[in-house]
């Protein structure tokens, strides 16, 4: 059985000079190598749980175990920060955040605080820019001459330049055209096909059918859902309750089923098997 990468218990979080709680006896696991989606609305409490799992803010209540660490209300600042060696955290917009002459020097920033020899952290500023697809070669230009998906990217290779084991990222598409989305999203999914456990934050659920294994849904604080995206699209009372939209692909196939087509039981998550199941439900009406 796959060994959890993230356990959480009966956590309470409520920001200082607020009076109701941000979150509220959260309990979940996160496996080693899921693909975790974590939706909501806005407000729901999906930012500070990400938050939390990076370290970014203690507990009030409950405990955490992130990647072997062991976090509670008591826990010391110092033992808080160790989080940062194993959990890369890409916040939204985070070529806001590229501040060096080149972009060599952006990447190398972590792992230089990370205290990594020169010789590490070159290595890792070249297998960065790799597994982001950027040439090698671009790391002595300026970050602020690339495009806006080329400089996410950048920002993106600067976390796992760290070589994370647990990459969150909070809503990594906002703001790319489609085909820096899809390419952005691909290059998550590679990584998390070669053992780096994902938790993304998300309003798209075109996302959430394609590359999530797993979805945590939230709704004032809460875990409302803690399903696979299937069995969560296929429920329109959860849906309703936590207001989220169908992805097309399921939208289309209830309404077919609706209008009498025979297509399989299962919801089809991408556009791809939708097809594939309308051709099937054609070919079998030619049959009868
Ligand atoms: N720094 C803060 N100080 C006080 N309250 C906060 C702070 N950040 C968030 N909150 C409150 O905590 C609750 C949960 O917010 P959170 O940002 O985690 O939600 P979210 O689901 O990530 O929302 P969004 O989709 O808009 O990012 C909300 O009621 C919000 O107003």
């Amino acid at each position: 059985m796959a060994k959890s990468a993230v356990t959480i218990k009966n956590l309470h979080y409520t920001y200082p000079n607020t009076t109701s709680e941000a979150l509220s006896n959260v309990s979940l696991t996160i496996k080693e190598q899921e693909f975790v989606a974590i939706v909501g609305q806005t407000g729901s409490g999906k930012s500070t749980l990400v938050s939390l799992i990076d370290g970014l803010i203690k507990p009030e209540k409950g405990d955490l175990d992130v990647a072997g660490l062991k976090i509670n209300a008591t826990t010391k600042a110092e033992d808080l920060s160790k989080i940062h060696h194993r959990v890369g955290f890409v916040f939204q917009f985070p070529e806001q955040q590229l501040f060096a002459e080149t972009i060599e020097e952006d990447i190398a920033f972590g792992p230089r605080n990370l205290g990594w020899t020169p010789a590490q952290i070159k290595k890792s500023v070249d297998d960065a820019l790799k597994m982001v697809g950027l040439p090698v070669e671009l790391k002595t230009h300026s970050p602020f001459a690339l495009s806006g998906g080329q400089m996410r990217r950048v920002a993106i290779a600067g976390v796992l330049a760290m070589k994370p084991q647990i990459l969150i990222l909070d809503e990594p598409t906002a703001g790319l055209d489609t085909q820096a989305t899809n390419e952005l999203l691909e290059l998550i999914k590679q990584l998390n096909n070669k053992a780096t456990t994902v938790i993304m934050v998300t309003h798209q659920m075109e996302q959430v059918a394609r590359y999530a294994d797993h979805v945590i849904a939230m709704s004032d604080g809460k875990v409302i859902a803690d399903t696979t995206p299937r069995h969560l699209f296929s429920d329109s009372q959860q849906l309703a309750k936590l207001s989220l939209t169908l992805p097309v692909s399921v939208d289309i196939a209830q309404f077919l089923r609706k209008h009498g087509a025979k297509l399989e039981n299962t919801e089809p998550l991408t556009l791809d098997s939708l097809a594939d199941e309308i051709v099937k439900a054609m070919r079998g009406k030619e049959n009868e």
